[in-house]
């Protein structure tokens, strides 16, 4: 998608917060943005998730299936955690059985399954923040925008959000992420942008260097009896607590998450792990 010269002020008499913001968001690509406190980075992402429409302005070829995940998520809905998974499930299009079946293996991958009964008002910050990223990866999102998303969260869950990162851009998706800690995703954003003084300037990276694995393992579950895509049988082995292990060419590895995240029905990737 392409932002052309948008600008936002929250009232004609006050100050332009955002102006003159120019980008590309290739599909695919993991983009960090960066800036001072106040300085318009939360703006920017409502514009970039839809949440919000600039004052002036452009926005083109905004994938269909947005998903945005704020830093504190309202919490207070009349619904249990998983109730309300479900319900955004059956928004989305899936019958209720499929919809309760994605709610609870949301709430699985993060940790949070324990909680699929309880109301979302008597919610943790950690617990409703789960839930927060579980919608937001509900639907296979092809722009997935995150705002200091991984805040309040445990270890486990951040490291399942990075995984679900990686998994979105391999299948072709957006993700545009705003983090105060500067290590979060280290090395793999595909650009870096700042935004200062009110307007978007590309920003030097700051690569970590990390050694290229050779392979990659991936785990995957299919749909009940289904066999791994075409192509992908051969090198596949039953995994010891379900599902398939597949070890590919760190090379091929975006490829073969792609194309199990979009057979149909699709994969779930329970793990992907750098092989030395
Ligand atoms: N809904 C709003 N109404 C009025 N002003 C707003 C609104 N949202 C943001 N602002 C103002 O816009 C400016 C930029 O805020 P924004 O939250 O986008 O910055 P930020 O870079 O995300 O800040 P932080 O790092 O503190 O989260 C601030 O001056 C803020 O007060």
């Amino acid at each position: 998608m392409r932002l052309t010269g948008v600008g936002r002020r929250y009232g004609r008499r006050r100050p332009w917060v955002l102006r003159g913001v120019t980008a590309e968001l290739p599909a695919g690509a993991l983009v960090r943005v960066e800036g001072g406190n106040g300085g318009g980075k939360s703006t920017l992402l409502r514009i970039v998730a839809g949440i919000d429409t600039p004052t002036e302005g452009r926005i083109e070829g905004r994938p269909p299936r947005t998903a945005y995940v704020p830093e504190r998520f309202p919490a207070a809905l009349p619904l249990t955690a998983g109730a309300y998974l479900t319900h955004l499930g059956r928004m989305h299009g899936l019958t209720g059985a499929r919809a309760a079946r994605r709610a609870a293996e949301g709430l699985e991958r993060f940790g949070a399954a324990a909680y699929a009964r309880t109301p979302m008002a008597e919610l943790s910050k950690g617990t409703s923040q789960k839930v927060a990223v579980a919608q937001a990866l509900l639907a296979g999102p092809g722009l997935l925008v995150l705002d200091e998303a991984w805040t309040g969260l445990d270890a486990p869950a951040r490291a399942e959000l990075d995984r679900a990162v990686a998994e979105r851009t391999a299948a072709g998706g957006t993700v545009v992420f705003v983090d105060h800690d500067p290590a979060r995703l280290a090395g793999l954003p595909d650009a870096h942008y700042r935004v200062r003084g009110g307007t978007l300037e590309a920003a030097a990276a700051h690569p970590v260097p990390r050694p290229r694995p050779h392979a990659v393992r991936i785990h995957a579950a299919g749909p009940p009896g289904a066999a791994p895509p075409p192509g992908l049988a051969a090198g596949a082995e039953p995994a010891p607590d379900g599902g398939v292990l597949l070890t590919v060419d760190a090379a091929r590895s975006d490829a073969v998450l792609r194309e199990l995240l979009t057979a149909g029905p699709p994969w779930h990737i329970r793990s992907v792990e750098e092989l030395p």
